[in-house]
């Protein structure tokens, strides 16, 4: 038996504007109730891929499936409302002059009275928001409007739902609760999404798959767990998170720092290479008489550093060490409180298995 085909599927998408590429070459494929979220750094070409999918951008090329039917490419184009694409933007935009029940009865064309009605209470008690029915937009909190526009989206059961930054107005605290309810409301639903955001967080906690975007294209896809922890390269490292960089030069197979010997398989000989590792991969030691601790296979060696500040950050502190090896500056972070003064001497090693080791 072949499997169904995917519910959204994208292939080789381009798209330039003024002679630049802004999307090249995309691709990739949802199912449903399964949430991508295409991340990246603002104008890497997100807004614009959703905006093709969605039906009111043109790509130059490329093709657009839904459940394996062909919706548009450089010939044929299903217009946007026979898409059965639902849409859900930072601005909600809920119509202010319409109740809560006439916003999320728009977009349902089919069906008597009676059976819209039905549907606008059906999903109004999903978002939990039935005593808000009879009520105007202006009178709902923001992450009350937000859930409004979900089920107005979600009213005419879209096989695909587009996002476009759609939690980035709620205040931080609403976010999570938001997000999370959002999430298993699409899911029970069996939509496929489509999530656009610049934030790594969001990305990594909503997100079956992340499509990792960069200048117009995709550079890295996978799980979460495993686009964080296997970057494809020093930028996708700092894109998740705070990093440090070692340079150094291989030979044998190994690159050698002041840190200790690391493993470089399948590298030349004279190779520059980058030793990319996140601050709370840094191991900090007390300095006992001159020394540090004893080098270890999983730690590597140690290496001396000297605080030149430290802030704690809530639920860790960050403390930054002036190195002795070349001056340069390496963070650590430690959990809770550790605010060294500055010019305490400390030792410093690295967790082995999470350093990345790249070509510089
Ligand atoms: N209609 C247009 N005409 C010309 N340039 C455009 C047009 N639409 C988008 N662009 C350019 O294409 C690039 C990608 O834009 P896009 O909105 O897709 O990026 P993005 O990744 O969604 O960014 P952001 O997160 O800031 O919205 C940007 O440089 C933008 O200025």
């Amino acid at each position: 038996m072949t499997p169904p085909p995917p519910r959204l599927e994208i292939r080789n998408l381009r798209r330039a504007f003024n002679g630049r590429a802004v999307v090249d070459d995309v691709s990739f494929a949802i199912q449903p109730g399964q949430v991508t979220c295409l991340l990246g750094p603002s104008g890497c070409g997100k807004s614009t891929t959703l905006r093709m999918i969605a039906g009111v951008e043109m790509q130059d090329s490329g093709e657009i499936y839904v459940d394996g039917q062909l919706v548009c490419d450089t010939v044929f184009r299903l217009p946007p409302e026979r898409r059965e694409i639902g849409l859900m933007f930072q601005d909600f935009a809920l119509f202010p002059h319409l109740s809560v029940a006439d916003n999320v009865a728009f977009g349902l064309k089919k069906g008597s009275k009676a059976e819209k009605r039905a549907r606008v209470v059906e999903l109004l008690t999903r978002v939990d928001l039935m005593r808000f029915i009879d009520g105007y937009p202006h009178q709902l909190s923001g992450g009350e409007q937000q859930r409004v526009a979900l089920a107005r989206a979600l009213a005419p059961k879209p096989k695909i739902m587009l996002m476009d930054e759609p939690f980035s107005g709620l205040d931080n605290r609403l976010r999570d609760g938001i997000r999370d309810d959002t999430l298993t409301i699409l899911k029970e639903a069996d939509t496929a999404v489509l999530l656009v955001t610049h934030e790594p967080e969001e990305a990594l906690r909503m997100a079956d798959e992340i499509a990792l975007m960069r200048d117009g294209q995709i550079v890295q896809r996978g799980a979460p767990y495993n686009v964080y922890t296997r970057p494809v390269d020093r930028a996708a490292v700092s894109f998740f998170s705070d990093s440090n960089v070692l340079q150094a030069r291989v030979s044998g197979a190994l690159a050698h720092t002041p840190f200790g010997r690391f493993l470089a398989p399948g590298v030349a000989d004279g190779t520059e290479v980058n030793i990319v590792f996140r601050p709370q991969h840094v191991r900090i030691d007390f300095d006992r008489n001159g020394t540090g601790p004893k080098p270890t296979a999983s730690d590597g060696t140690a290496a001396r550093g000297v605080v030149e500040r430290a802030r704690f950050m809530g639920s860790e502190s960050l403390v930054e060490f002036r190195m002795d090896y070349d001056g340069s500056v390496l963070r650590a972070t430690v959990p809770n409180v550790f605010l060294p003064q500055p010019g305490t001497v400390m030792w410093l090693t690295i967790r082995r298995d999470r350093c990345f080791v790249f070509d510089a």
